[in-house]
């Protein structure tokens, strides 16, 4: 299975009118034109928040220290285990997000997220994930390889857990 990361930094006030979460726009790859979290597979012999770290400066520049871990989300395609997805979400950061051939980052209001450009598994989770809740999560695709072109048919979701 792979193993990828996600990291969502955080800045602004807990109320949601204030707060914001630094998105990409990915420019290639597996969600391509699609809005995302800073994020990629893990390397050989790299823990999965050292790979989340080292994402988030290759795509947006953006040093990012104290990560909180969030979830852990299973993907599965044609009942065969696909990704493993690590995600984390910070308040601590260093430098300012620049684009790059990979990424476009931009800041959105957690309120205003824009679930209709991100994968179609999103809104299940990443709402409570900007709530500073945990989550693990099973989701099916089916339609074969990519990903990313599969049909979301089916989920499972347990909050609160401890990763
Ligand atoms: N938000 C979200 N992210 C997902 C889902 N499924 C999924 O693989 N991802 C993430 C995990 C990874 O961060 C990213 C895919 O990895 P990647 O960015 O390295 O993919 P890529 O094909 O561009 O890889 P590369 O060749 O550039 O290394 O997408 C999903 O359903 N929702």
């Amino acid at each position: 299975m792979i193993e990828a990361t996600l990291c969502f930094p955080l800045r602004g006030h807990d109320a949601e009118i204030d707060c914001e979460v630094l998105l990409i726009e990915k420019r290639r790859g597996l969600g391509e034109g699609w809005y995302n979290g800073p994020g990629g597979k893990c390397e050989p012999g790299e823990t999965p928040r050292e790979c989340a770290i080292r994402e988030t400066r290759e795509e947006v520049g953006l040093e990012v220290t104290d990560l909180e871990k969030a979830g852990e989300l299973t993907f599965l395609l044609d009942d065969e285990g696909h990704t493993v997805c690590h995600v984390y979400r910070t308040r601590s950061f260093d430098g300012q997000p620049t684009s790059s051939e990979e990424a476009h980052p931009e800041w959105v209001s957690v309120g205003n997220v824009p679930y209709d450009q991100m994968w179609a598994d999103d809104r299940l989770w990443l709402p409570g994930v900007l709530e500073g809740k945990t989550v693990v999560g099973e989701f099916r695709f089916e339609g074969g390889e990519p990903l990313d072109e599969a049909e979301f048919v089916d989920h499972d979701l347990e909050w609160d857990v401890s990763l």
